[in-house]
């Protein structure tokens, strides 16, 4: 496995050194958007329209890398990380324990980042002692955005006092993450970078809710999370399909690959998943080009008009179609900028210090006459991500979080009763399912020896009995809603009013 993907890498690294030398410079990147005619001057002379800026620090490549390559690549032990992302309740703990109990012999740290101040997913993950090695709740905001540092720091605390221990992560973001930022912290942070590999982003996606969460219209400048988690997935699992008939998932699964056709898709009932289909999937390498590849191949089939554009030998293989613009960009010439047009694709391979926002590419797109069809890959050995079809790419790198989505938080000590609350909360289904996307809560039932876990997405929902309380263990209730336009204090009194 490891002298394969080396091979693979060995050759694409042959390809792609064969290129231009690129500065290690800040590149500068003018052009006239009017006259769709791009010309390449020095900062000296040029009168830009706009400016893209790319944080080039890639590596100086010379022809002299072309030499031997092979004997440069060093064997990559760094430890991978996998992302598993999805839309609120789409399946992603329900997957995390199946991962964590399932025979792999892997020894899996885990990070679970909860939307919502109350811990509950962490009570939820079954095999908190048994199949993960150490598993970490950042719960104090969202890993897309205020806990990014968190994250960083929590991975290199893993590093380096826990190396050796583990052998794979595994973070699980919230329903909420634009996982964007998050795959891009793995690439930006050297403490990371340095030790840690992304393998794979592995979305979750709710067979029965998920179209009204693609479908949502949102407010200008605010990310609709639920297409940009499929659009940066490497592997989608349509997950629920026993909620739904086979047209509906069918319809579904058309819906998702106008996102994103490159990734893998399967279809599953409680995450069921062979594993190896989530994790350990590395080969991005050779798996992706081949992937890119075949989905060239369809794409060509689809659109007619597609342009012969070639810099680089190793899109040659690719059938000759493309255009990759490497890093800094400065070896993009107006020819090939003037050839493309609404079929062309656009492959930017950005070095991981690139950091260009969704604006950058999307002002790049706009121009260049193809607003939907760009591949961004993080670098050239990397994942590959599409950025495609739905995607209008036009929302802001540090996303706006819908500000009508919020959580509301109880807890209290007490014990319910159990036909109050069975009331309200039927009630409360009843009327506002569509605003309420999930709810989960840990509860103390009057005459229950056990806790009682209760979760609802939407209008499905389900409890049963969890462990026994301890002793001396306060009963308390903890109960989240997530969703739209909630009122905190109307549903923090509808609760209490089933205290007994
Ligand atoms: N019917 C059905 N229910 C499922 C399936 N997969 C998960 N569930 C249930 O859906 C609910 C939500 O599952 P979770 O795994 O907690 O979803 P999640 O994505 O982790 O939720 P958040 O972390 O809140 O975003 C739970 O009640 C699961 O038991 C499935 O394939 N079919």
């Amino acid at each position: 496995m490891v002298s394969l993907s080396m091979e693979i890498a060995t050759a694409f690294f042959s390809f792609t050194y064969r290129q231009p030398k690129i500065p290690n410079t800040l590149v500068p990147f003018f052009y006239e958007p009017k006259l769709r005619n791009l010309s390449f001057k020095t900062a000296a002379y040029a009168k830009p329209m706009r400016r893209f800026s790319v944080a080039a620090a890639a590596t100086a490549r010379t022809a002299s890398d072309d030499i031997d390559v092979a004997t440069k690549i060093p064997a990559d032990n760094r430890i991978p990380a996998t992302i598993i992302t999805g839309f609120l309740g789409s399946g992603k703990t329900t997957l995390l324990n199946y991962i964590l109990t399932a025979d792999h012999g892997k020894r899996i740290a885990v990070i679970e980042n909860e939307y919502g101040e109350v811990d509950i997913d962490g009570s939820l993950v079954a095999a908190k002692t048994t199949g993960a090695e150490d598993i970490v709740m950042l719960n104090n905001g969202c890993l897309c955005c205020t806990v990014r540092g968190d994250l960083v720091r929590m991975i290199s605390e893993l590093v380096s006092k826990k190396k050796g221990k583990f052998d794979h992560i595994i973070i699980e973001t919230t329903g909420l993450a634009n996982p964007a930022p998050i795959i891009q912290t793995f690439y930006a942070e050297d403490s990371i970078f340095n030790d840690v590999k992304l393998d794979g982003v592995v979305t979750l996606v709710d067979a029965k809710h998920a179209g009204f969460h693609l479908d949502e219209v949102k407010p200008k400048g605010v990310v609709n999370e639920a297409v940009e988690q499929i659009a940066y997935a490497d592997r989608i699992i349509v997950n629920k399909t026993d909620l739904v008939s086979d047209p509906q998932v069918a319809s579904l699964v058309e819906r998702i690959r106008n996102i994103n056709r490159m990734a893998y898709l399967k279809r599953t009932e409680f995450g069921k998943v062979d594993l190896d289909y989530v994790l350990g999937i590395g080969g991005f390498d050779l798996q992706r080009l081949n992937f890119i590849s075949d989905f060239l191949k369809e794409f060509k089939e689809d659109h007619l008009s597609v342009i012969s554009l070639v810099s680089l030998g190793a899109y040659d293989v690719l059938g000759g179609y493309i255009l990759c613009v490497n890093c800094s960009l400065d070896w993009l010439d107006s020819h090939s900028l003037l050839k493309m047009d609404e079929s062309s694709l656009l492959i930017l391979s950005v070095d991981r210090k690139s950091l260009w926002t969704n604006s950058d590419l999307a002002d790049l797109a706009a121009f260049a006459g193809f607003p939907s069809h760009i591949f961004v890959s993080f670098s050239s050995l990397e994942t590959w991500y599409l950025i495609f079809g739905e995607h209008d790419g036009h929302h802001s790198h540090d996303h706006t979080h819908d500000p009508g989505v919020s959580s509301v938080s109880i807890v209290c000590e007490g014990s319910l009763d159990l036909e109050k609350a069975n009331m309200w909360l039927g009630t409360l289904l009843f009327e506002r399912s569509e605003d309420i996307y999930r709810m989960k809560g840990l509860l103390s039932v009057e005459g229950m020896n056990e806790r009682f876990v209760f979760q609802g997405v939407h209008d499905i929902f389900q409890g049963s009995p969890d462990r026994l309380w301890g002793p001396d263990e306060p009963r308390m209730n903890k109960i989240v809603f997530i969703g739209k336009n909630l009122d905190a204090q109307e549903l923090e009194n509808g609760f209490k009013a089933c205290l007994i």
